[in-house]
């Protein structure tokens, strides 16, 4: 409720989009051809707000998300996303540590819950490296044209 206030309030919004990283992923509940490993370049959206501008006049600046960026690079680029439940978790550590796949299990891979996964990480990133002046708004996690999910809490 404190928060939703705080973001009733705010007024300026920087938008960052990292964008085009190949990876693959399975959806293994999924009763469809999602359940087979498929790929995608994702991209991701993040908007920031802040009340007050930094002294350059910025919202976040954009060039300070290096940290980030190599963050991003390490979960998503060139890797095979699995569910943390998935049945066949065994089958692609093996592939792992064959240097087949380069894995890194997800509570869940959707658009969505990767929107999720992102904001989890980066939500105390920002408040940590802008001293509480900026916040993270929400994420689009995006494997296309055409499909993408949102977190917004
Ligand atoms: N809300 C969501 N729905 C679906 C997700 C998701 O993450 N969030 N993911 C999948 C599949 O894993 C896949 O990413 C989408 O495949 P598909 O259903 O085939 O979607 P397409 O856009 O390729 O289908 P078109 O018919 O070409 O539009 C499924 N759903």
């Amino acid at each position: 409720m404190r928060l939703g206030i705080l973001r009733a309030m705010s007024v300026f919004v920087t938008r960052k989009v990292f964008a085009d990283y190949p990876c693959a992923h399975r959806q293994w509940r999924h009763a469809g051809h999602c359940k087979f490993v498929h790929g995608y370049s994702r991209s991701f959206t993040l908007e920031f707000g802040c009340e007050s501008l930094s002294p350059e006049g910025f919202g976040v600046d954009f060039g300070g998300f290096k940290p980030l960026k190599t963050w991003l690079e390490d979960q998503f680029d060139h890797t095979c996303l699995i569910n943390a439940d998935d049945p066949e978790l065994a089958t692609f550590e093996d592939l792992h540590a064959r240097q087949i796949v380069k894995l890194r299990v997800l509570p869940n891979v959707s658009m969505e819950n990767t929107a999720k996964y992102v904001y989890d990480y980066v939500a105390p990133w920002i408040t940590e490296n802008t001293q509480g002046r900026a916040w993270l708004i929400s994420v689009e996690c995006r494997e296309n044209q055409k499909n993408s999910g949102v977190y917004r809490p």
